[in-house]
């Protein structure tokens, strides 16, 4: 089911201050993908996501889930939490410890008074689906954390919803079985065909999983894209910068080409991938590291965006180099093979082939 956001506002007052945590949200949330909402600290990710679930209570606005309002301020709609069709998996897993796995999973179909074989049957079938077929008896405190939380994710699917909802689930588990939690976790959902939204602030874990990004700064979505999109092709700075490291540069238009756009930095011009903006734009030049490319500098004039510096630091983290190139004043992040026979000191010459230069709004 598609979620229509139209217009949502919650301000909080809190120390003589008003807190704009939602500025007037504009968002539909396609059907039956992953949606995940990501962001920084503060920006507004869980008050959205309790706003659609009915636990918190917007200023202002409209919220759709299929052909449903389920608030409206201006028709004094508020459709209560338990009728709007929804499951939920928070950060605590908010599993029952005193209870085992099968009434944990039973709890919203038992409160729903279906007849006792029927919830025998639902609460198998999705025991078996999350791979904790046999573990019905199991006491929920006698689970690891990555079985916990598949407890949890069965007992939001249980009752068979249009509409899941995670807040930051995974963010309990060690970095490891996290890895595995989010890729079982996107082939559930996509075996489903279930509307999911999902609310992080760490970037792997949006891009490992999503369908479709929202990126939320200071209680608005700034940008929506798939994950290709927000990483390699986002529009503003503030995003490129979140998404990913990335050498920022602040440069101004020199001239716009037929399929490319010429800027210059403090340490050079540089064509780039063709981007329109208005004259006078203040714009930000963004570069990912992997893109720098390190070159015999015997074939520099057969090269695109070139940069002569020296190597400041190489850090050897396993698959790479993270290393800095200081050009003129300016640190540039590269990434250096780790058989490569540079060292620190070194001069060096880099290009950045122009599709990979991204221009974007600061
Ligand atoms: N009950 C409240 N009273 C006052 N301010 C609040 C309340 N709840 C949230 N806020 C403020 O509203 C803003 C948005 O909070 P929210 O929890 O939605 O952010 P978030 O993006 O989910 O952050 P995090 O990733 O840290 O959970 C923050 O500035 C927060 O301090």
């Amino acid at each position: 089911m598609e979620i229509q956001i139209s217009g949502v506002k919650k301000y909080y007052h809190s120390e003589g201050k008003i807190i704009k945590a939602l500025d007037g949200v504009n968002l539909t949330i396609p059907a039956n993908k992953i949606f995940t909402l990501l962001g920084p600290s503060g920006c507004g990710k869980t008050t959205l996501l309790r706003s659609i679930v009915g636990l918190e209570t917007p200023d202002e606005g409209e919220i759709r889930i299929g052909d449903t309002i389920v608030w409206s301020s201006e028709k004094r709609i508020d459709v209560p939490t338990e009728k709007r069709g929804l499951g939920m998996v928070f950060q605590t897993y908010a599993i029952w410890p005193h209870m085992d796995v099968f009434n944990n999973v039973a709890y919203p179909l038992q409160n729903m008074k279906l007849p006792k074989d029927e919830i025998v049957r639902r609460v198998e079938k999705t025991l078996q689906f999350v791979q904790l077929e046999g573990f019905g008896s199991r006491p929920a405190t006698r689970l690891s954390g990555g079985q916990q939380q598949r407890v949890a994710l069965a007992r939001a699917l249980v009752a068979e919803p249009k509409v899941i909802l995670f807040d930051e689930p995974l963010s309990n588990l060690d970095a490891k079985l996290r890895e595995e939690t989010r890729k079982e976790l996107r082939s559930f959902l996509s075996e489903l065909q279930i509307t999911a939204v999902y609310v992080t602030h760490d970037r792997i874990e949006a891009l490992a999983l999503s369908d479709q990004i929202g990126v939320m700064r200071a209680g608005n979505i700034i940008e929506i894209g798939d994950p290709k999109k927000i990483y390699f092709d986002s529009e503003h700075q503030f995003v490129a910068d979140f998404i990913g490291r990335s050498n920022l540069l602040p440069v101004t238009i020199q001239e716009q080409g037929k399929d490319f756009t010429k800027v210059v930095s403090a340490i050079g011009t540089f064509t780039c991938s063709k981007r329109e903006f208005p004259a006078g734009s203040e714009i930000t030049l963004c570069i990912r590291p992997e893109f720098v490319d390190l070159i015999d500098p015997a074939d520099k004039g057969k090269h695109q965006n070139t940069l002569t510096g020296r190597m400041h630091t190489m850090v050897f983290v396993g698959e790479v180099y993270e290393s800095e190139i200081m050009v003129g004043d300016q640190l540039i992040m590269v990434k250096v093979d780790p058989d490569s026979k540079v060292k620190e000191g070194d001069e060096v010459v880099v290009s950045i082939a122009a599709e990979h230069c991204l221009l974007v709004a600061r």
